[in-house]
């Protein structure tokens, strides 16, 4: 579709659509109600060869098709490993929860190498029934026998707790303006763009999936999903992109669980050790999230869509009792949801081990390195037994992607697709924006002034720091206000109660530093109050972000003030891109002088270099600039040391970045410097 978008020469906007770019080639979406509006301009180049998906027994790239199935291989035999004694295909009975009756050596499924002919398949996911033929375990009771996926028997009582009953009011339900995810330009860029999808069906998605998709109430894909899907299943490498709320966990979980359940489990790799109960897992799905929340949230999302199947979703954090975490994933672990420091824990104990990852995803990439993540990020992917970029498929998704995100996929990701729905860091037109001038004095009041007039829904206030939390949290509660606080100094526990009293509505009112940013999904949260403007524009997007998701409407007010500089051009970028008023004082302010202090703690983030001028609008690679060390992106982004706005965004679309990002870092005084195991501010 997109193909014959462009051969219409039709184009939003010539430098972003342009085809072979540095040889990459674009696929550009045109929501219909822009289509028609020739810009004019030539027509966007070659052809992409893709055909459409329902190509009956075409063959995606004749002897070498891309074979999309990584939890088994369903084409030839994979590469032998050094030392290893088994082959794929003499592999005995395979229990794919762990490694108790695994053969020594093995192998490990690795998707054909991809050749760039654009060409789709939808029939080369993986051939059904292609997994190994032992029996195995399911999560959901589910099956994995003589090649075949057998689900387990519904469990009316399971199903309830994960799919809801019809209107659940704790389950999201889908907003009036679903539909307008329509109309969010969507743009793949990368070679061999697979075609996306239009509907939840098979193929190329599996029927159990499309049964447990049913059972969510979801009755169309969301444009990420649609891409996602078609990319994933292909066997690609993906950085996806797409606004808050708009299903990017379905974007990565469907394709991957869809695969799991055409092709069962893949062969185990060698095992060590060799007598007694070997008590590792061997999960084939890693996914890492930045806090306790997310991964939470993401595997009560795999327990749903894996739902009967013989997949068992596991979750693994910090700060909560790792006896249980461990029995659990004893009890079998094909998916692993974790977040870095834990994981990094049970490797160490030898409880788990990443040689058989088929599918690696890192949801909120670039919240995982401000925090300091970096590290332990590294040493999961590429200090352990993880496979090597070719031989697993690795996809990143979030609604920002700072230019240091895109540096780390590249020595994470291969011949990746970037996709992106919408402009990278753009937030939903579904959110309206209110910016109000308050002066520090003045919050108190004026948010009591706002919760005395807000109706009925879930307020969600952020704050820049544990103590703030804690006051205003005590504050409100003083005044009558039925509030709660999460912030990093509560334990696991407090947190946990704090997010389930403001789900259930017991306590309306949540006050949450930065922990509760990103990516928590929790239906009827109306207004999102930034009592504290953060200093990086791309905090403020996933903050707001919580309310307005899946089609919802919702409304964000900011207070904000001269300490507020900082992101002063940035908010305006971002209101007038999401067709929101700007107050007039936003404009003088901005006006008042270009050497902004940063923010409130000492400069914040536009000192180290990731303001929005290191918010990479779109796919990095296909900029003119050189990516050869010492030269890069700058541009000016990086700003001066002491907390100046730098020189102004990046350098011209057409012209890159120009040189001078130095590599410095990111942080600035941002994020947890100490790193995962020391303080954080929130
Ligand atoms: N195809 C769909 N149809 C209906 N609802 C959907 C669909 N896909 C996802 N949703 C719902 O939309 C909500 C938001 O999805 P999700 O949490 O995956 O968003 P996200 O893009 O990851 O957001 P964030 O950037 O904040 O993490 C969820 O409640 C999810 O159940």
């Amino acid at each position: 579709m997109a193909n014959q978008l462009n051969m219409n020469g039709l184009s939003l906007n010539d430098s972003q659509h342009a085809l072979h770019q540095n040889g990459f080639e674009r696929s550009a979406y045109i929501p219909p109600h822009l289509r028609g509006r020739g810009a004019g301009g030539p027509p966007p180049g070659p052809e992409m060869h893709a055909p459409p998906p329902a190509m009956a027994n075409g063959s995606m790239n004749g002897s070498t098709g891309m074979n999309g199935s990584a939890w088994a291989n369903g084409g030839g035999p994979p590469p032998r490993r050094a030392g290893g004694n088994d082959s794929w295909a003499s592999a005995p009975s395979f229990n794919p929860h762990g490694a108790r009756d695994a053969p020594q050596g093995g192998s490990w499924a690795t998707p054909a190498p991809y050749q760039p002919t654009g060409r789709f398949d939808p029939t080369a996911y993986g051939k059904p029934g292609a997994g190994t033929s032992a029996a195995a375990r399911g999560s959901g009771d589910g099956q994995w026998r003589d090649g075949k996926h057998i689900p387990g028997p519904a469990n009316p009582r399971l199903e309830r707790e994960l799919f809801g009953v019809p209107n659940d009011p704790s389950k999201q339900q889908t907003g009036i303006n679903f539909e307008k995810y329509d109309d969010i330009p969507v743009e793949a860029s990368g070679q061999g763009v697979p075609d996306p999808i239009t509907r939840f069906e098979n193929p190329p998605l599996d029927d159990h999936l499309l049964s447990n998709i049913e059972l969510a109430g979801y009755k169309v894909p969301t444009p990420v999903q649609k891409y996602s899907v078609p990319i994933v299943m292909a066997g690609r490498d993906l950085m996806a992109c797409a606004q808050t709320g708009s299903g990017k966990t379905g974007g990565f979980l469907f394709p991957i669980l869809s695969q799991g359940f055409i092709n069962g489990p893949s062969a185990p790799v060698a095992q060590q050790g060799g007598f007694g109960r070997n008590r590792k897992a061997y999960p084939t799905t890693l996914i890492l999230a930045p806090t306790r929340e997310l991964v939470s949230q993401i595997f009560d999302e795999a327990r749903k869509f894996a739902y009967r199947s013989w997949i068992r979703p596991c979750v693994v954090y910090g700060g909560a009792d790792i006896g249980s975490q461990l029995r659990q994933i004893e009890r079998g672990c094909d998916l692993l949801v974790a977040t870095p420091g834990r994981l990094v824990d049970l490797i160490e104990r030898g409880r788990i081990s990443l040689a058989n990852i088929k599918y690696l995803v890192l949801d909120e990439a670039d919240r995982m390195l401000d925090m300091g993540f970096e590290p332990q990020i590294r040493r999961i992917v590429e200090g352990e037994d993880m496979p090597p970029t070719a031989g697993r498929q690795t996809l990143m998704f979030s609604a920002t992607f700072p230019r240091d995100i895109q540096m780390l996929a590249r020595d994470f990701l291969k011949d990746y697709i970037f996709l992106s729905v919408g402009r990278v860091g753009s937030t939903s037109e579904n959110i309206t924006q209110k910016v109000e001038y308050v002066e520090d004095i003045d919050k108190r009041s004026v948010l009591l002034d706002i919760l005395h007039t807000h109706g009925a829904g879930l307020t969600l206030i952020f704050v820049e720091t544990k103590r703030m939390a804690d006051s205003l949290s005590d504050f409100l509660i003083n005044q009558g206000f039925p509030a709660t606080s999460i912030h990093g100094d509560r334990t696991q526990r407090e947190r946990e109660k704090a997010l389930e009293m403001f789900r259930s509505g017991r306590y309306p009112i949540l006050v949450a530093t930065a922990v509760a940013a990103r990516g928590l999904d929790i239906p009827n949260v109306t207004h999102v109050v930034n009592y504290d403007l953060p200093t990086d524009i791309d905090d403020y997007v996933h903050r707001i972000g919580r309310t307005g998701r899946a089609g919802n409407t919702g409304i964000s007010t900011a207070f904000f003030n001269r300490g507020n500089r900082g992101v002063v051009r940035d908010l305006i970028d971002l209101l007038k891109e999401a067709n929101q008023e700007v107050p007039s004082f936003l404009e003088s302010i901005s006006r008042e002088g270009s050497g902004f202090g940063g923010g409130s703690r000492g400069g914040g983030r536009s000192g180290g270099g990731r303001g929005r001028g290191a918010t990479a609008t779109r796919d990095v690679r296909s900029y003119g600039g050189n990516r050869a060390p010492g030269g890069g992106f700058g541009g000016g982004f990086g700003g001066a040391p002491s907390g100046g706005y730098g020189g102004g965004y990046g350098g011209p679309p057409a012209g890159g970045y120009g040189g001078g990002y130095s590599q410095g870092g990111y942080g600035g005084g941002y994020g947890n410097p100490s790193g995962p195991g020391g303080q954080s501010w929130w």
